[in-house]
């Protein structure tokens, strides 16, 4: 269900600096991803929100711009729409990404209520992974409006900073009012989610200019939200304000109201979309410009200003966990990040678990030992056949205090918080290998039960750090980037149990010597866990 759209960037599509700007950009990514959701739905489709996007690349007057769209996955009468944007250099013919964006679209034909989608069909290996992840997406999604109120009771006990010559955020207001007319709407006069929000970048930008006297480059756009419709004939009012600045960033609020005829003489506004948009500015040199400390002077003031604090922390975090690196120690568990870190623990193994050129390197009768290798990063697989049934083995692996029972490099195990049923994270010691101290782990555990019967159970694990657990002199404090299960259901009494494992430099002792052949304690912990499960479905 891919759509394609390709424009050539016109004059007429270009700001002043010759770049091709976010508003006719967003439109077409709009209306790309809606055709997707449409030709999947097979009815007409509307914008329900679109996720964080962040620009990349600017694409100049002479390239071309594609918009790839796919339906990764459809919920009930929701779906996401993956949506992919690069930049080609006609003289050249390289071409750059310019964002990856994320989008759900509602079913709702016209005059009649919403309509249950169906599946999606998975064609490819990529269509298999980005379903399982769609729905992580969708937790962070609906999710977010909790983590972000919870972040601003944090900020609201800090208190703004007074700062001389400070610019007042009032200065930076800006008021715009637009008719929508029969261009601006699709075929059933709903105005266009693209075009609704290629005005509210304009106005934005206007906030923000106010600001640097320059003109702004859209960086980011924090959610987009469509919380009601609107149509051919309403009156659109943008009010568009700096809530903060950030050194060489600059974050606007943008609120949309829609009136119809009646409603504009009484004065009665249909809240219709709000959106935080970030934006940088440049010098003739392309040097990034420091933006002035700006000071809010009324109460709603106030809460804009930790808002953008909350939303940019947010945006940070999640930045720094999805560009995770090996060689860095594990991200903090805080609150601006938690929704991401869970994410970022089900989307590794889940990548983990597809990735093609496994190489089997054991074969026994119930047990395979796979290994992995990409450039220097070495992953192993133990996979086993157990006859208990898939969820049986999924609530005894889940649950590490049990782990001791039959992996013997468990010293000891406990949990430090239960999140949710869901997230738990657990202090684990471990045995000490020949000529090394003994090590432990702070890990996340997420599980997640199949949405379908063809999905597996997952139990994935990495190490996060917790302020109150500081590492200790009596350990080696190691890191797990990447671990887990996935349970596959074989039958109504028995399953694949996969073990993943991404080999870091704290878990390579206890391998070493498996790889080289002089230990088998991988297929002795494998045996154990067989056992383990199969006794003790026999007692419950
Ligand atoms: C290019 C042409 C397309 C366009 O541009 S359309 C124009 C712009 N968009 C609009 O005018 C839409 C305005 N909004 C609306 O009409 C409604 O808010 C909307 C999106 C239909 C939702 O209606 P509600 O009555 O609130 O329905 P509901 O709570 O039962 O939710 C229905 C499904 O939508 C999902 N949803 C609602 N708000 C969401 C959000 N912000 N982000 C992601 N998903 C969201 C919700 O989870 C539910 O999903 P599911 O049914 O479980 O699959």
């Amino acid at each position: 269900m891919a759509v394609c759209m390709c424009q050539a960037v016109l004059p007429a599509h270009a700001g002043p600096r010759g770049e091709l700007g976010a508003g006719p950009l967003l439109r077409w990514m709009d209306a790309t991803a809606c055709l997707a959701a449409e030709k999947h739905a097979g009815v007409s489709c509307v914008t329900a929100s679109m996720d964080d996007i962040q620009f990349e690349e600017a694409a100049r007057v002479g390239q071309i711009i594609s918009i790839r769209t796919k339906v990764n996955r459809a919920f009930k009468t929701s779906m996401e729409v993956g949506i992919k944007v690069t930049v080609q250099d006609v003289l050249t013919n390289a071409e750059k990404i310019v964002s990856v964006a994320y989008a759900t679209y509602v079913a709702k034909p016209v005059d009649a209520g919403k309509v249950e989608l169906k599946p999606v069909e998975l064609l490819s290996a990529e269509d298999h992974l980005e379903h399982s992840l769609a729905i992580e997406r969708r937790r962070i999604r609906l999710g977010y409006v909790q983590v972000f109120q919870k972040l601003m009771q944090e900020s609201n006990k800090e208190d703004t900073r007074e700062e001389k010559d400070a610019v007042s955020t009032e200065h930076t207001h800006v008021q715009s009012t637009e008719l929508v007319l029969p261009p601006h709407a699709n075929h059933h006069g709903n105005t266009f989610g693209g075009q609704i929000m290629a005005w509210m970048q304009t106005v934005a930008s206007i906030s923000a200019s106010r600001l640097c006297r320059s003109h702004p480059i859209l960086k980011s756009v924090n959610m987009f939200k469509f919380w009601g419709p609107s149509f051919v004939g309403d009156r659109l009012v943008f009010n568009a304000i700096v809530n903060n600045t950030f050194h060489n960033s600059v974050e606007v609020g943008v609120r949309v109201e829609a009136y119809n005829c009646e409603e504009w003489i009484k004065d009665q506004p249909r809240h219709i979309n709000s959106a935080f948009l970030t934006f940088n500015a440049v010098n003739d040199k392309g040097e990034l410009l420091t933006f002035p400390r700006v000071k809010p002077t009324t109460e709603d003031g106030v809460r804009r200003y930790h808002g953008a604090i909350a939303r940019r922390r947010i945006r940070l975090t999640r930045k720094c966990i999805l560009s995770a690196k090996g060689d860095k120690p594990s991200d903090a568990w805080e609150t601006s990040n938690q929704a991401y870190l869970s994410y970022s623990n089900i989307a590794a193994l889940t990548h983990l678990a597809r990735k093609p050129g496994w190489d089997i390197t054991k074969t026994l009768d119930n047990i395979r030992i796979w290994t992995h290798e990409e450039g220097a990063v070495l992953s192993f697989k133990v996979e086993m056949q157990v006859k208990v049934p898939s969820h049986v083995a999924f609530s005894l692996l889940s649950d590490f205090s049990l782990r001791q029972r039959w992996d013997r490099h468990f010293l000891t195990c406990k949990v430090l918080q239960a999140v949710s049923e869901e997230e738990k994270i657990y202090h684990i010691t471990s045995a000490p290998t020949t000529g090394h101290q003994p090590r432990d782990f702070v890990v996340l555990v997420s599980q997640r039960q199949p949405c379908r019967p063809q999905e597996p159970y997952t139990v994935a694990v990495r190490s996060v750090t917790l302020r109150a657990v500081p590492p200790s002199p009596e350990f080696c404090r190691s890191e797990i980037l990447c671990a887990g299960f996935q349970i596959h259901s074989n039958s109504s009494s028995s399953c694949t149990v996969c073990y993943f494992n991404q080999v870091t430099s704290g878990v390579m002792p206890y391998l070493a010597a498996n790889l080289t052949g002089s230990s088998k304690s991988i297929e002795d912990t494998a045996l154990e866990c067989i056992k383990f499960l199969e006794l003790k479905d026999s007692k419950c």
